[in-house]
């Protein structure tokens, strides 16, 4: 695999060969597939008849660089339901390409996934979000896309998707409306609303926070987007939950200083109620898939 800037740097080949090592491995045949964002792997511990492969040993698998992210695929059941769980995932401030960022979700959709849900943790921008809510993403903004750093970029693969794909509904209104009922059914508030992306890694400036809340930004990110983009754009049916682990600073005054040991603490406080969620979610999400 060439890594060539922005643009894509995996062939179909590169894809194929991953897929196929997979497949020799395991005799899972995962529908859904889970990426946890930082701190959030436990969410795989709900499965059963686990299989693990330490992303080191999966050929043309980048490898993961940040605390709170293991590095490994788990496959496993859940409620009858074959999944695959990204235990940690990619981000662009780690020096990967987005192509690098997002080979894993196409490694998916040849594997037969039809559903990916995303996960990770954010800072809170709205002023009325608290620290441990949980957001069910309804739209995002993508920054870095603004600038050219976009995982579509370059040559574009038809056996995945089209050149230009729409964006206007990447989070599956079905698995929105199915995350917010079984949030209720389990006693569990959860927010909605619009996720920015960023490049990461320092974390906003005062003057950043106030424009992004200018720009109708209920939380914000440094993922997400790009895995997103590239399920969407080869036909997989996204949700996007994201964890609030701290309040953005909109205000010169506020002393807090948010930091990286502080977003696990939050998620291994809420990853307990974000795992019911995600596995409840993963046995009616096949249920959905069956009777539409
Ligand atoms: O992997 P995610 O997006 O959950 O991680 C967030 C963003 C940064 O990687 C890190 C900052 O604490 O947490
Ligand atoms: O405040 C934040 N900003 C950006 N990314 C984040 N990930 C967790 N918290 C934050």
């Amino acid at each position: 695999m060439l890594s060539k800037g922005s643009s894509c740097c995996c062939s179909f080949d590169d894809y194929k060969l991953t897929t196929e090592w997979l497949q020799n491995q395991t005799r899972h045949q995962p529908k859904v597939a889970v990426i946890c964002g930082s701190g959030l792997g436990l969410l795989a511990e709900a499965a059963t008849d686990k299989q693990t492969f330490r992303y080191q040993d999966i050929p043309n698998f980048p490898v993961s660089t940040v605390p709170g992210h293991e590095g490994c695929l788990v496959f496993g059941t859940i409620e009858e339901t074959p999944c695959v769980f990204m235990k940690g995932h990619f981000h662009l401030y780690e020096g990967y390409s987005l192509c690098q960022v997002t080979f894993p979700v196409r490694i998916f959709k040849l594997l037969g996934v039809d559903s990916v849900l995303v996960t990770n943790a954010s800072g809170g921008i709205c002023p009325d979000f608290k620290v441990g809510d949980i957001m069910v993403i309804r739209d995002h903004i993508n920054l870095p896309g603004f600038a050219g750093q976009h995982p579509l970029c370059g040559p574009n693969d038809e056996r995945f998707g089209t050149r230009f794909p729409c964006m206007s509904d990447a989070y599956s209104k079905e698995l929105r409306t199915l995350a917010l009922d079984v949030a209720s059914d389990l006693g569990c508030s959860v927010r909605t609303g619009v996720y920015c992306m960023v490049s990461g890694p320092n974390f906003e400036t005062i003057a950043e926070a106030r424009m992004l809340l200018t720009l109708g930004c209920d939380c914000v990110g440094m993922s997400m987007v790009p895995e997103v983009t590239v399920a969407k754009h080869c036909g997989l049916r996204v949700l996007g939950l994201t964890l609030v682990t701290n309040k953005v600073s909109l205000d010169y005054s506020r002393e807090e200083k948010v930091n990286h040991d502080e977003v696990l603490e939050i998620c291994k406080m809420r990853a307990e109620l974000l795992q019911k969620l995600v596995s409840t979610l993963i046995g009616r999400c096949q249920q959905n898939i069956n009777t539409h």
